[in-house]
């Protein structure tokens, strides 16, 4: 995972992510990927920590310190702390070397409403940026994932992020059909939560329930795993001491995934702490809601599309960016529901950054990509 650098004052690409924020610089690439959380003292309104700091801080806070999460649902729930973190992680990208305010691209998706487009606009450059583009999620997403999007063949990405899930075909430069769906990783840790409390009377925490969707979830019960999703879960596994990180990723990769996760949470009718064991068939049984609903996506969008660029779409498969790709099977269970190849992205958690970046490398060629006005969507909101 890339850290964050210094840079002499040029432009960027932020991927302004529910879960992630990624800052990719011009000629350095990504240099910033931290957590979409601030920290605010709720007496005074001050931020104590933003990104990795502020995470930690989830569920542990005392009353007077609040952890925000600005971004709902792929958009901006509360505009000042938004603006603030991304002026955090502007100055911090910059270090102390700060020259000219940069130029931005920021990448939004492509389900939010003018007014959210102004207000991310309005939030960069509050920020310090000295001109604002906006390229739309799945684009960057196509781009970052190496598709050719200029050429004239359909090619279809599906983008799986924490708030948003964006389904895309994309043809000569632009979105032919999209859907944005506000189901996707944020959804499936709400599904387990609410699994785990109506089944066992246990509440739970979102860091949690993310926790067991990375170690033992899953869309099919054939899915494989891939090496980032390996990664993924050796860290979350080297947390709950249910595996020991040797640090070698060859013996990581050898392992056998984990089919049971053992869970502390607070049982609610004693109110005590409670131990339990879930198995890796009941949490996939807890996510077909949202899993369903992305397959759901997945399928409208291809219902919509013009027939020449689903034959293409059939020929190459639909391309998996986003850290829900991670999601074991989910690749298996649409490929077996659509009867179409699929194929995860490289590094998929990155592909929207390096997709913004992309923008911002090769502005001239990549301009018509940018700021595009949303008008052939063909759905929005929670399925
Ligand atoms: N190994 C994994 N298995 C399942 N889900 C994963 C895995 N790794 C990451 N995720 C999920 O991916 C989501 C974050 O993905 P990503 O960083 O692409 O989203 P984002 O860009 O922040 O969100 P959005 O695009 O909605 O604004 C989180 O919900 C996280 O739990």
């Amino acid at each position: 995972m890339a850290q964050s650098k210094s840079f002499s004052g040029r432009d960027m690409g932020i991927d302004l992510g529910t879960a992630n924020t990624l800052v990719y610089v011009r000629g350095k690439g990504v240099v910033l990927n931290e957590p979409s959380v601030v920290a605010v003292n709720a007496e005074d309104g001050s931020v104590l920590s933003v990104g990795f700091e502020a995470k930690e801080t989830i569920g542990r806070t005392p009353s007077n310190i609040v952890a925000v999460r600005p971004l709902r649902d792929g958009v901006i729930a509360d505009f000042e702390i938004a603006e603030r973190m991304m002026r955090h992680f502007i100055k911090k990208v910059q270090g102390n070397r700060r020259f000219s305010r940069p130029r931005v691209v920021v990448c939004v998706p492509s389900g939010i409403t003018g007014v959210e487009r102004r207000a991310v606009i309005e939030a960069a450059s509050q920020a310090g940026a000295r001109q604002v583009h906006l390229v739309e999620e799945p684009m960057a997403a196509a781009i970052g994932a190496g598709l050719p999007v200029s050429e004239p063949t359909g090619c279809m990405v599906v983008d799986v992020g924490g708030g948003t899930t964006e389904v895309a075909v994309i043809s000569l430069g632009g979105i032919v059909t999209a859907r944005s769906v506000r189901t996707a990783g944020d959804a499936m840790d709400a599904a387990i939560t609410s699994y785990v409390k109506k089944k066992f009377s246990l509440a739970i925490g979102e860091r949690t329930a993310e926790e067991i969707k990375m170690s033992i979830g899953s869309a099919s019960p054939t899915g494989s795993w891939t090496a980032a999703g390996l990664t993924a879960l050796a860290k979350q596994l080297e947390k709950n001491d249910g595996l020991e990180d040797t640090g070698d990723p060859e013996e990581t990769q050898g392992l056998l995934p984990p089919d049971r996760f053992t869970i502390r949470g607070r049982d609610q009718v004693s109110g005590l702490p409670k131990t339990l064991e879930l198995t890796a068939d009941e949490i996939r049984h807890a996510l077909t809601e949202p899993v369903d609903a992305i397959v759901m996506a997945v399928r409208q969008t291809l219902d919509e599309t013009p027939p020449e660029l689903a034959g293409d779409i059939m020929d190459r498969g639909i391309v998996l960016t986003g850290g829900g790709a991670l999601l074991r099977g989910l690749d298996v269970r649409l490929s077996r529901e659509l009867d179409i190849p699929v194929i995860i992205a490289d590094e998929p958690l990155d592909c929207v950054a390096v997709g913004t970046g992309r923008c911002v490398e090769d502005f001239a060629s990549l301009k018509t990509v940018l700021d595009a006005q949303p008008g052939r969507l063909l759905g929005t909101g929670r399925l």
